[in-house]
């Protein structure tokens, strides 16, 4: 079977992760200096919080970082206990060849209950000094606040687009697949800042053996074309429920683009259509309600079609 090639292409030095220079050129410090705090890695999931500990281990213990670093996962079902013991065991023998420390990587600390996470900050003042700590997490604010200060918080932003293609080139070249301009502008637009749905995105739309193209992009992704959600807001907006219904209906049922999927595409074009800002004010407001009750359960097509209704009416569109 074909390697993944989000792994593949993970890459192993700082200079080589894209979007985050201003991270890597901190982290490149530290490996200067030979001195590494515990850090608190946040952001959103694919754009390189994991890529970048990885990295930063290599850089620090070339040959032995495999010895050197460990990733653990903090939400393993098992909890904090068996995170501890697994903590324990590889911080009481000492690093490898001229290292000072070792590197633990926790992946979804935020997961930790509020009850756990004590015992995390424990452990990490326990073993403070053979180890450093990087924690990883989608939302700090769910950490409480004696982890957080003893950490130096990193804010990994979702990768701009020139970034991403620039990356996704690296990639195509590599593996001899042709991509043409608009196929790189639609695996853009497809990973909204997600290196590694990008690459999933680029892999599959290539799995198709032809030059990717916009048409394969949202074909093998499942995912709107722009222009379809603006046609779709437009024409709710301007009070034609029949034809937005229709669009929706195509791209439900033809297209097989999920309800979630397409309240999310929404989002991302409610400030892009053509329509004042309160208008703008009304939408964001209803697709909040929509996605909260699609969230907590509601029929995805009866939602939306609600949706698209209540702006079709006068009253969405006058106050
Ligand atoms: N900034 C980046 N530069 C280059 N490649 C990246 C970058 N971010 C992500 N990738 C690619 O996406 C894959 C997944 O990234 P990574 O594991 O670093 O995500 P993450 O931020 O830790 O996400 P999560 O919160 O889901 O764990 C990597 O193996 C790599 O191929």
């Amino acid at each position: 079977m074909e390697e993944i090639w989000v792994e593949k292409y993970r890459p192993e030095t700082l200079e080589e992760v894209v979007g985050q220079e201003s991270i890597t050129e901190r982290l490149r410090s530290y490996v200067r200096t030979r001195n590494v705090p515990n850090m608190l890695f946040a952001g959103p999931a694919g754009v390189g919080k994991t890529t970048c500990a990885h990295a930063l281990s290599h850089e620090l213990y070339g040959d032995s970082w495999s010895d050197n670093f460990t990733e653990l996962n903090a939400s393993d079902e098992r909890g904090i206990d068996v995170v501890r013991d697994k903590i324990k065991n590889f911080a009481r023998t000492s690093p490898v060849g001229d290292a000072d420390y070792k590197l633990i990587f926790l992946d979804e600390s935020d997961a930790l209950t509020r009850d756990a996470q004590p015992a995390l900050r424990r452990t990490m003042e326990m073993y403070t000094n053979t180890c450093r700590f990087i924690l990883s997490c989608n939302y700090s604010s769910n950490l409480i606040d004696p982890i957080q200060s003893r950490c130096t918080v990193f804010r990994f932003s979702p990768v701009d687009d020139d970034a991403v293609t620039e990356r996704l080139r690296l990639i195509a070249d590599e593996e001899g697949v042709e991509v043409t301009e608009g196929g790189y502008d639609a695996l853009a637009y497809v990973a909204d800042g997600d290196v590694r749905r990008a690459v999933n995105a680029l892999q599959a739309a290539s799995a198709l053996g032809e030059t990717v193209d916009e048409d394969t992009v949202y074909e093998t992704t499942s995912t709107a074309r722009e222009e379809e959600i603006e046609a779709l807001l437009e024409n709710a907006v301007a009070g034609d429920f029949g034809e937005a219904r229709e669009i929706l209906d195509d791209l439900l049922d033809v297209k097989g683009i999920s309800g979630g999927d397409l309240i999310d595409q929404m989002h991302r074009a409610a400030t892009e259509i053509d329509a004042d800002d309160s208008t703008q004010v009304r939408l964001m407001d209803r697709i909040g309600e929509t996605d909260y009750r699609i969230s907590t359960g509601g029929d995805e097509r009866i939602q939306i079609e609600a949706f698209l209704a209540g702006l079709a009416t006068d009253d969405a569109r006058q106050g």
